[in-house]
């Protein structure tokens, strides 16, 4: 038998982590190979995830607008979304982002190996043809996969996940959305836009349970006022299908609620998508979820195996995946002085309509560790700007050090809160004060003038 083909770093799936770890690799000189099983290539981000997602949200926000225009004014009549159009514009742009992404894999800057990959030791994977491939280093970006968490009933059932969702070619009646974290929002905002009937029901008492009570309030509430009917603090009870649709019963405030729709969304989390890797061949050890224990520089337990992206978390965030991608593919690489991925500059957004958008330090983050801070805030419904657009949902909140007035962090929920929170993406990681931010422009009239209110209001504190 041929003896296996051997590379100095390998990295398995070729989605947001193990893309960039391949192209910083070889940037560096390594001989490398990306091995990735998917019939389709280009990761979740672009095949279903971020940019299906945010294409079809967009539509649906100007279809709100165009229904919405009598604030305005307007009378635009018969606004409606045809969803086999929407749907292939979707499919377009998408075929348009997977192309350039399928270039870029199979330029040749590196070996592509269309397979599926499973160690069976630490240095030798074994692929679905058959084949052994040898590795000094690997990196695992292997992605997660939506969690059938054990709700009653549930895995006898069948229900959307966000890949049915995004790939709807019409309208559905009704449907129950299942969760309230960042796609169940996201994508019930999505279908009750483009005509759907939409509950959602959610286990936390509040939804977006990640972000702090004031910011998902406010989303919650704008929620509710486009029509969604939306349960928090339930437990579900039982969920059960026939020719008819879907019931669920749950307990909602110390009642007994029963509710009917089409269709089921199950939008109850993702998990590390790790099983069936061979892990244990190799030494690597996960939580019991199944995600991969991972140091600073995204070492796993078997030192020369690396992981990266939702396989080893933190987060479940595109521009981290990348990061972490990268980082690993210079340890590996012997690169000195590196940095480890700073969470301290932590960016999240959630592409409801308002946008809920952070970066740094959350209030209760800093409340946990007991460090001082000065806070101020300021609502949109208050900015000339946003009150013309008719944007009047949400607030901006910063949050600085109390001595020197350095920015630690910022809470935005409202109109672009994702573009607006990019204010604050330098300052923070250039360690700036409130009063450096004030030295700079602020064109007027801006929905980023708003910031400076809460900077003012900081810098008067420090005064004080
Ligand atoms: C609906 C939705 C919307 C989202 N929106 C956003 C957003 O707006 N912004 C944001 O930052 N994040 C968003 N995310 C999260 C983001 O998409 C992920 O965090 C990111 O894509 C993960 O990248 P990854 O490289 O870890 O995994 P993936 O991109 O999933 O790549 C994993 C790759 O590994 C391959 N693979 C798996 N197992 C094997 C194996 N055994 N052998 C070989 N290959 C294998 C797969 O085929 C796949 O190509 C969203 C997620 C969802 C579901
Ligand atoms: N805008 C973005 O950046 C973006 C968009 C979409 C997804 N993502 C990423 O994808 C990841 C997955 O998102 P998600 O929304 O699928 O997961 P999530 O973990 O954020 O939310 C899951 C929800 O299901 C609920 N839940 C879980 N188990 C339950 C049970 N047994 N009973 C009742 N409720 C239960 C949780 O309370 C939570 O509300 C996120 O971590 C996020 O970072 C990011």
């Amino acid at each position: 038998m041929a003896k296996p083909k051997s590379y100095d770093f390998i990295c398995i799936g070729g989605g947001s982590a193990g893309f960039n770890a391949a192209r910083v690799a070889v940037s560096l000189g390594l001989r490398t190979a990306v091995v990735d099983g998917a019939r389709e290539l280009g990761g979740l981000c672009i095949l279903r995830g971020c940019m299906p997602s945010k294409t079809l949200l967009y539509a649906a926000e100007v279809l709100h607008h165009s229904r919405h225009a009598e604030r305005f004014g307007l009378k635009v009549a018969g606004a409606r979304a045809d969803m086999k159009a929407v749907q292939a514009r979707k499919k377009r742009i998408i075929a348009d982002f997977a192309q350039y992404r399928h270039q870029a894999l199979t330029a040749g800057r590196f070996d592509l190996i269309r397979a599926q990959a499973r160690f069976v030791d630490p240095h030798t994977l074994e692929l679905s043809s058959g084949k052994k491939i040898r590795g000094r280093h690997f990196l695992i970006g292997t992605g997660s996969k939506v969690a059938v968490p054990p709700v009653p009933g549930l895995a006898d059932i069948k229900t959307w996940t966000s890949d049915e969702v995004l790939n709807l070619d019409f309208v559905p009646k009704s449907v129950l959305v299942l969760g309230g974290g960042i796609v169940a929002c996201e994508l019930a905002q999505f279908l009750n836009r483009i005509g759907t009937k939409v509950m959602l029901v959610q286990r936390s008492r509040n939804i977006l349970r990640d972000h702090s009570d004031d910011a998902s309030t406010v989303v919650q509430q704008a929620l509710a006022d486009e029509g969604i009917e939306l349960f928090a603090g339930t437990q579900i009870n039982q969920i059960a299908q026939d020719r008819r649709g879907v019931s669920i019963t749950f307990q909602h405030d110390g009642r007994t609620v029963t509710r009917r729709a089409a269709h089921c969304f199950n939008a109850l989390g993702r998990v590390p998508n790790t099983a069936g890797l061979g892990l244990e061949s190799a030494g690597v050890k996960t939580r019991p979820d199944g995600q991969i224990l991972i140091n600073r520089w995204q070492q796993t337990s078997t030192p020369h195996i690396y992981a990266a992206g939702d396989c080893s978390g933190p987060h479940e965030i595109v521009h981290i995946a990348i990061a972490q991608g990268e980082l690993a593919a210079r340890h590996a690489a012997g690169v000195k002085q590196l940095k480890p991925v700073d969470f301290s500059l932590l960016l999240n957004v959630v592409f409801t309509d308002p946008q809920l958008a952070t970066i740094g330090a959350l209030e209760r983050d800093l409340e946990a560790r007991g460090v001082r801070y000065l806070k101020a805030s300021y609502p949109f419904n208050d900015h000339g700007k946003s009150i013309l657009m008719e944007a009047n949902y949400g607030y901006v909140k910063v949050l600085a050090e109390p001595k020197r007035g350095r920015i630690l962090g910022a809470e935005i929920v409202g109109k672009d809160a994702g573009e607006l929170i990019h204010c604050f993406s330098t300052p923070l990681a250039l360690r700036a004060t409130v009063r450096d931010m004030l030295r700079a422009p602020w064109y007027h009239p801006t929905l980023a003038e708003i910031v400076t209110y809460p900077l003012e209001e900081i810098a008067d504190q420090l005064k004080g």
